[in-house]
């Protein structure tokens, strides 16, 4: 009998948006190979990973004959074809909370400190510009997440169940922390949520330390 084709995620190490996904196949179980695109290196542009992603951008993921190139609608797959440790609750009002707090991070705060974006920035203005225009977003997102969440978190962001704003929440704190100096004690729902998520294997396996790496973008 053929062997079911492997899932193949092309990722950079310190992507915030490949991270979303490698939780997603560490929660799942799922194995994977892992192919490395260096951003700094411009290997994003090459004409052949452009056939995976049409934005030029990581993550990609191929499973046989399905090629996806955006985060959300990778983890969305996922969760459809592979059903084991659900991360979208039936509860429609629980679900809509869940997609709301993941569309805040993917569509409200990652873009304003995507590479292509902080470069844009730098090269016009400075690089001073460049971290306060990221923080200035971050600080908005983290904001309005935390009146979002301060309900409904239990353990976990929506609940005592790893959802999935947890998935698209860890790694944004993750940046945060780690890349634009975000002052986390402004947001102490989100600080308390990012010490359960280190907690998890699923979700520390998934850290970039953990990635093949090559330097990190300043
Ligand atoms: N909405 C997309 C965004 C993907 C994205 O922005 N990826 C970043 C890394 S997290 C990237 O490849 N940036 C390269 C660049 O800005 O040129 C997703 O969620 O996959």
């Amino acid at each position: 009998m053929a062997e079911p084709a492997k899932l193949t995620l092309y990722s950079d190490w310190w992507s915030s948006c490949s991270q979303r996904v490698l939780i997603v196949l560490n929660i799942k179980g799922l194995e994977y190979e892992y192919k490395a695109v260096n951003l700094l290196k411009g290997e994003h542009f090459d004409p052949e990973f452009e056939k995976l992603n049409p934005m030029n951008y990581v993550p990609a993921l191929v499973d046989g004959d399905t090629v996806i190139g955006d985060s959300f609608a990778i983890i969305l797959y996922l969760e459809d074809k592979y059903p084991q440790h659900p991360l979208l609750p039936q509860d429609p009002k629980k679900k809509a909370l869940n997609l709301q707090a993941a569309s805040i991070v993917s569509s409200s705060i990652q873009p304003f400190q995507n590479l292509a974006v902080l470069q844009f920035i730098e090269n016009k203005f400075n690089a001073d510009e460049k971290l306060t225009w990221a923080q200035n977003h971050i600080n908005k997102g983290f904001a309005g997440l935390s009146k979002l969440l301060k309900e409904h978190a239990g353990k976990y962001a929506t609940g005592d169940e790893v959802q999935l704003a947890d998935v698209f929440l860890a790694p944004q704190i993750y940046a945060g922390l780690a890349r634009f100096q975000i002052d986390m004690s402004l947001y102490p729902t989100l600080a308390r949520l990012n010490d359960a998520y280190n907690k998890l294997p699923a979700f520390q396996a998934a850290l970039p330390q953990r990635q093949p790496n090559e330097p990190s973008p300043s």
